[in-house]
């Protein structure tokens, strides 16, 4: 037998037929086949078989029927397919993988690589048999956004920490990565018209940490690998609170015109840019300008969380001179959920967090046009300790293990807001406590798998005593890839 069977895939498809009987055998003389639009599929699926196998696994022209092996088509799959799903079937005498686009083929080349022994993960040639299970499969998404944010505010992380998580996420077709890339502990991303907020309020990070921030050539390279596994990065300048650090660069930013003391603790509320001043406005239009041009995606996520010292006017303010400012630089929005009283575009995507299930406000966006993309720290918040002894992350959410952060329906959770009124689901990491990538990967896996799932899969599959099975079977690829998994008791993990 296999180690995963095409119905143990994690995000659980759609329909999962498999066939034993199918099962196929990659050998040295297998090819990978595919079109010429679909050749960065081909190439990235190479790169991922041969290391372990050692096979060449030349990637050849569509119409090369010659050798056996894995063809890519493109085109043709169907509606239901729509533009994120793929068909997927493993045979005796070969694999074929159909999608309408090139990001549904690479969301089944994940799919495919599950049905591989874990082994297939190794970077030295393993002398054994490479059987795939051998079946059927037909996938596609629940919701079109699929995130993971990480706060590379409170603790920086270099390029290849985001890079290994970006291949982390990717595995299980997460398609979004929100970067948290200001708050009051650290400026993240250089802004050439203000240059003092990265070189001085990059500098320090939580704890008296090391800080560090991204050039703007480092976040284009960033964004592109994103967009080479498919997945768009949501930039986040957290305004107008959360602002400590670019108030500490620049001390025209401040009422008093003095720059305030780096902060280097986790209090959350105390800041707020200053509503009233002109340079304010100027500050934040060259930011987002400056965002905008380096950022391909259609959403800057602006914020709007815990504007506990601005006034609630001066809230309304603030973003009726901003708001119009993303529409200038062809962007939509992005905020959390507490923007929503300012009446943002019906374009605007209001994030919530609350552990709390009912929110009038967001309920009346969601009435007058808003998607909601659904963060509840209760059940999506990856920095939430796991239980009281967890070594990692805070609990002013409660402590939410594996099956919490699974047993929930964002089409339910929130009153007044169903299926249709959302946009997605997205899970969110905050890095307080957060500063190796193997911190990142003890609290995001498993919960981030058990989000992805639930942003994916069909809710009719919704079935923790199911999932929980399955994402046992994932753990043996996660040892071999390193991922510094949190090994929880509510799991027989392989
Ligand atoms: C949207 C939001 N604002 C707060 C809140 O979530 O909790 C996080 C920690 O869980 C914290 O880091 C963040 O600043």
């Amino acid at each position: 037998t296999t180690e995963r069977a095409v119905t143990e895939i994690v995000p659980v498809p759609v329909e999962a037929k498999p066939d034993p009987g199918a099962n196929f055998r990659l050998t040295a003389d297998s090819v990978i086949r595919a079109e010429h639009q679909a050749q960065d599929v081909a190439k990235y699926l190479g790169g991922l078989l041969r290391p372990a196998t050692g096979f060449p696994l030349p990637v050849v022209e569509r119409h090369d029927k010659g050798k056996r092996g894995i063809t890519l088509d493109l085109g043709d799959a169907g509606p239901r397919i729509g533009d994120e799903g793929y068909r997927l079937t493993v045979a005796k005498d070969g694999i074929t993988l159909r999608a309408n686009t090139t990001a549904g083929l690479f969301g089944g080349v994940q799919s495919l690589r599950q049905l591989f022994p874990a082994d297939i993960n190794k970077t030295t040639v393993q002398k054994r048999d490479w059987t795939v299970s051998g079946g059927k499969v037909l996938d596609y998404p629940r919701f079109k956004q699929r995130g993971a944010m990480l706060d590379v505010a409170r603790h920086f992380f270099t390029p290849d920490q985001v890079k290994r998580y970006i291949d982390q996420i990717a595995q299980y077709k997460i398609n979004t990565l929100h970067l948290h890339l200001t708050d009051d502990q650290g400026w993240r991303i250089e802004i050439k018209s203000w240059p003092k907020l990265a070189e001085i309020g990059g500098k320090t990070a939580v704890g008296g940490d090391p800080g560090g921030y991204y050039t703007q050539e480092q976040y284009k390279d960033i964004v592109k690998y994103a967009a080479s596994r498919h997945i768009t990065v949501v930039p986040e300048v957290d305004m107008p609170g959360h602002t400590n650090a670019a108030q500490a660069s620049y001390g025209e930013l401040n009422c008093d015109g003095k720059p305030v003391p780096p902060r280097t603790d986790i209090e959350v509320g105390y800041s707020s840019l200053c509503i009233a001043k002109p340079i304010t406005y100027k500050f934040v239009e060259d930011v987002i300008r400056e965002l905008a041009a380096m950022t391909p995606g259609p959403y800057l996520h602006i914020g709007g969380d815990e504007a506990h010292a601005t006034t609630p006017a001066d809230y309304k303010t603030f973003f009726d001179k901003v708001t119009p400012m993303l529409a200038t630089y062809d962007k939509k929005m992005q905020g959390w959920h507490n923007v929503v009283v300012t009446n943002p575009p019906t374009s605007a995507i209001p994030q919530y967090w609350d552990p709390k299930n009912s929110n009038a406000d967001v309920a009346a966006a969601a009435a007058r046009g808003n998607k909601i993309l659904m963060s509840p720290a209760n059940k999506a918040y990856l920095d939430m300790k796991y239980h009281k002894d967890s070594p990692l992350g805070l609990h002013w959410a409660g402590y939410v293990e594996v099956k919490d952060s699974y047993n929930w329906d964002p089409a339910t959770y929130l009153q007044g807001v169903t299926e249709k009124q959302l946009a997605g689901v997205e899970a969110p990491l905050w890095s307080e406590t957060i500063r190796t990538s193997a911190d990142i990967e003890f609290m995001a896996f498993p919960r981030l798998p058990g989000i992805a799932e639930i942003g994916w899969s069909p809710a009719a599959t919704h079935n923790w005593d199911n999932y929980r099975t399955r994402l046992a079977k994932q753990s043996p690829i996660w040892t071999v890839q390193g991922i510094n998994f949190y090994r929880s008791p509510q799991v027989d993990w392989k």
